[in-house]
């Protein structure tokens, strides 16, 4: 299992080590321990959520706030999408930077977000079944989210925005700059 960092602080990539023979292929997708190790971090993720989206399905960007804060480790079960992250920490020295990252069922990436992140991703094939682990229950008196085309984040979905498909609830989201006033 690898663990590499990414521009964001406190934001990794983890790698898994994949077993291939002729059934096919092993890989621990989560293991406490190693996790621990690698990165200091005791974390305990008490809600596993999966959703499944079609090609062009833009969820996000999405955070819980304050005691709800979530940090979350996300990845692709099946088909591939652009994951999108946002440091919306105010004291950290990557604030309001973005970081993408392609994860599919190819590489098995997962990326770990911090509490204090957006996130989001858009779904590059046909369907994709997305996983991810939450150090905090879903509490939706403390959702939020940031409007996906923030024009100070400016971020290139690489993706037709004609053919993105956003639930009702993620068009309305305020800018960044909505959100802090
Ligand atoms: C996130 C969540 C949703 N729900 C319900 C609420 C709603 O009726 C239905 C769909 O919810 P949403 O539209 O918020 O689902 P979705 O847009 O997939 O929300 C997710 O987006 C990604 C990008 C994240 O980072 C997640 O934390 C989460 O916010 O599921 C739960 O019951 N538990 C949960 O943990």
């Amino acid at each position: 299992m690898q663990f590499q960092p990414t521009p964001l602080k406190d934001c990794f990539v983890v790698t898994p080590d994949i077993f291939k023979d002729h059934r096919g292929i092993f890989m621990e997708a989560y293991h406490k321990e190693k996790f621990k190790e690698a990165t200091g971090l005791d974390i305990e993720f008490v809600q596993d959520n999966q959703s499944v989206s079609k090609k062009g399905v833009l969820r996000g960007l999405h955070f819980q706030a304050g005691d709800f804060a979530q940090a979350k480790l996300v990845r692709v079960i099946y088909g591939e999408v652009m994951d999108v992250v946002v440091d919306l920490r105010q004291d950290s020295p990557t604030f309001k930077k973005v970081h993408k990252i392609i994860l599919n069922e190819e590489n098995q990436h997962q990326l770990f977000v911090p509490q204090g992140f957006a996130h989001g991703f858009i779904t590059l094939s046909e369907t994709s079944v997305f996983s991810y682990k939450c150090d905090r229950f879903y509490y939706p008196g403390s959702e939020y989210g940031i409007i996906y085309n923030d024009p100070s984040l400016a971020i290139d979905w690489g993706f037709l925005e004609e053919k993105m498909i956003l639930s009702e609830k993620d068009l309305k989201l305020p800018t960044l700059k909505e959100f802090f006033q």
